[in-house]
């Protein structure tokens, strides 16, 4: 699972998190609040480029509107921290930029001017920013705006103001800013789409470890021991050996040593099973004490090897939490499956076989004959 990084996130996140709703709002209601920061940081960026442009220009009948509709989007963050409406933060923000976008065409000349294309910029912010009906509404405004221009101003275009040679820079710089704007805006918004995912994979990985773990020992847990019981019934007569073990006289630990002390055996004992297993087996906590170890192309013989070695290899384990209190032993029950048979038989057999171990005096490994 990868993530992305890349310099200066820490403190965008920090910057991020200042306006962020605390835990229990909505993952759609902290998207929107981050598209509201990410436009306002874009906006940062542009407005300052586009004051200075119109003011190389001369044209401070733009220039100082802009600055004056600039705090209420920039400050759009703020008002959504302090007022906690999202909806009063973004349509301040939309507001701003038509009121802006509106002058500034009539400067120009009209709805056929190139700046009133900027329109869709109202729209598309209240998509970005949560609200559907918000966007509706906007691009109704923004056409019967266009509407009404082109119908009291005609085509009446004014562009001298381009038609030097200076000018000419200030208006591809200004292109280049927006161009560079719309980019990092962008790439903000696709970093925080990727950061989501990989949380969501994050996530959804824990969830499916605690689903199938058993919490003590780490291994599987019944559950998904069924799983894979399951699957070995649906795929046909392939040899399996199935082995339930069983820890001896584990009352007598948890009574003697402590309930502590009975937790760490049981996790020595499923971490020592667990290295044993083969990539092909699988292995868990069937119950309290009991562990079942599903042996897959293995017969009888080979299944009973295997489980003697790591009968031997309990037997031989010091576990320092019971000290000399007590030796750590295993019983435990093997059998084949037949064919035709499922796997809950072979179990069962498996479990009468462990049983007979018990009887037979314990720490051994015993197959099952019926
Ligand atoms: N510490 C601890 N004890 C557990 C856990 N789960 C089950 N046990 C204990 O395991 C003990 C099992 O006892 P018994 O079923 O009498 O079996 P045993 O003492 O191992 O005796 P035999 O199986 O006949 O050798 C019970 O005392 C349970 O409380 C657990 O997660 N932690």
């Amino acid at each position: 699972m990868s993530n992305t990084n890349w310099p200066g996130k820490a403190l965008y996140e920090r910057y991020l998190g200042y306006f962020m709703p605390s835990g229990d709002a909505s993952t759609e209601h902290r998207i929107s609040v981050a598209n509201l920061v990410i436009v306002s940081m874009m906006g940062a960026l542009l407005v300052p480029a586009f004051v200075a442009e119109y003011a190389v220009l001369g044209m401070w009948n733009l220039a100082l509107p802009l600055l004056a509709v600039t705090p209420f989007m920039l400050g759009a963050p703020l008002i959504y921290r302090c007022s906690g409406s999202l909806a009063l933060a973004r349509e301040i923000f939309i507001l701003a930029l038509f009121g802006f976008k509106t002058w500034e065409s009539i400067v120009f000349g009209g709805a056929v001017s190139p700046g009133s294309l900027w329109y869709i910029a109202c729209p598309l912010m209240a998509i970005m920013l949560g609200s559907t009906g918000s966007a509706l509404t906007w691009l109704a405004i923004s056409s019967a705006s266009l509407v009404a221009m082109q119908t009291a101003m005609g085509d009446n275009v004014h562009f001298t103001v381009l038609a030097t040679a200076y000018p000419h820079f200030a208006y591809i710089f200004s292109l280049i800013g927006v161009s560079v704007a719309i980019a990092l805006f962008l790439a903000l918004i696709e970093m925080g789409r990727r950061d989501a995912f990989h949380r969501l994979e994050v996530a959804n990985h824990t969830i499916n470890e605690l689903a199938i773990r058993d919490a003590l020992t780490g291994v599987y847990n019944r559950r998904r021991l069924g799983e894979e019981i399951d699957r070995t019934d649906a795929s046909g007569n392939e040899a399996v050996c199935i082995c339930l073990l069983d820890l001896d006289r584990f009352k007598w630990i948890n009574d003697n040593c402590g309930h502590a002390a009975g937790d760490e055996v049981l996790k020595v004992v499923a971490a020592t099973i667990q290295q044993e297993v083969r990539q092909q087996d699988c292995f868990g906590r069937y119950g309290g004490e009991e562990f079942l170890l599903l042996l897959r192309h293995t017969g009888i013989e080979g299944g009973e090897q295997f489980v003697e070695r790591i009968r031997q290899r309990i037997e031989a384990l010091q576990i320092p939490s019971l000290r000399d209190c007590a030796r750590v032993t295993v019983s435990a029950g093997i059998a084949e499956r037949r064919a035709g048979e499922r796997c809950a038989q072979t179990i069962s057999r498996a479990d009468a076989a462990l049983y007979a171990a018990k009887e037979a005096g314990r720490n051994r490994v015993m197959l099952a004959t019926a």
